[in-house]
């Protein structure tokens, strides 16, 4: 379990955590999500004792981190993949952390092959891509058997193959008991993977919630409908009190989740549909909403390029 109780950092003017309370359970994997600069990583950090608060406080299972013995076989964490002595190959970096943590050298093969690094164990870590930088990363957080484990943004540079293993691997770590802590940008991801959301935004929380409920509470889910009856079925649904969005064309929105009431009415009323279908939420569209007011860093959605030809301005057209 790990607890953050009014948990405040700041940067000098900046305010990058502020007076965060929550508490990340064992048992679940729960998603980390808030825009760029929002406070994950410093967070991240301030668990692991990489950075102090400047008020409030943060435990591992009670304690702080600089009171726990072997930390590694208590929390491990994936913060930045690029953390890696380059010189050395892969077994020799997890051999130093073991050595430093009292696990013994028969772990380290153990989780080079959890992680399938088992072919390249003995190349330097330097000639290593990013995604096999972050399994080795990987390796290195689960070392230590711990029962928490906290990754920061894992799946970059991993690819599809490496992203269902690290979902899987995710999962059954929090199967097993274990807390795990997830930050990532990656909505669709997410979505697969989380059972529980911790949202900030500019430091602060905006969100503590499974994710079922942080989709239901901040996007709409709604029933969309096409019928060529659709007059003769806007009547109906109007006589039976429910209200109906208009949307483009022949569709039909009706908030909230009544199709199958729908669907008796139409066929009560011997109306034709080429549609009735849920449209539930994503979690994208429901962290968008939520997190709107709390974008620091925006894209700015310039005009539209004009059309050019192209080579037209080499070629001076
Ligand atoms: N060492 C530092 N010195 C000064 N400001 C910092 C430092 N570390 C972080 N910040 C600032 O604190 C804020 C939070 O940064 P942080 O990296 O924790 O956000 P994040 O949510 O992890 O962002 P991202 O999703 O972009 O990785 C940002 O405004 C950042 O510029």
């Amino acid at each position: 379990m790990i607890e953050l109780v009014r948990l405040t950092k700041r940067y000098g003017e900046k305010v990058a955590v502020d007076h965060l309370t929550c508490t990340v359970r064992p048992g679940i994997v729960t998603g980390f999500l808030g825009p760029n600069g929002a406070g994950k990583s410093t967070t991240m950090r301030m668990i692991l004792g990489l950075d102090h608060p400047t008020a409030g406080d943060v435990r591992i299972d009670g304690r702080h981190y600089d009171q726990l013995k072997d930390p590694l076989t208590y929390v491990g964490a994936l913060l930045d993949a690029k953390a890696v002595h380059g010189g050395r190959s892969a077994y020799n970096h997890l051999l130093c952390l073991a050595q430093s943590n009292g696990i013994s050298a028969r772990r380290v093969s153990e989780v080079l092959e959890t992680v399938g690094l088992t072919a390249v164990a003995r190349k330097k870590a330097k000639g290593f891509s990013y995604g096999m930088g972050q399994r080795l990363g990987i390796a290195a957080a689960l070392l230590g058997d711990p029962r928490i484990l906290m990754f920061d943004e894992p799946v970059n540079g991993l690819d599809p193959e490496g992203i269902h293993w690290i979902r899987t691997l995710m999962k059954s770590l929090a199967a097993q008991g274990r807390t795990v802590f997830v930050s990532s940008h990656l909505m669709s991801e997410m979505a697969l993977t989380a059972d529980h959301l911790v949202v900030i935004g500019q430091g602060r929380l905006l969100a503590d919630t499974s994710m079922a409920d942080f989709i239901r509470q901040n996007a709409r889910s709604y029933v969309r409908i096409r019928s060529p009856q659709r007059e003769r079925l806007l009547d109906v649904l109007h006589e039976a009190g429910i209200t109906v969005v208009e949307a483009g064309g022949s569709v039909l929105e009706v908030d909230g989740g009544e199709s199958e009431r729908i669907g008796e009415l139409a066929a009560g009323h011997g109306i034709v549909l080429h549609e009735l279908s849920t449209q539930q939420a994503s979690l994208e569209e429901a962290f968008m909403q939520l997190t709107e007011d709390a974008v620091e860093y925006h894209a700015q959605a310039g005009p539209e390029p004009a059309p050019q030809e192209w080579g037209a301005a080499w070629r001076g057209v």
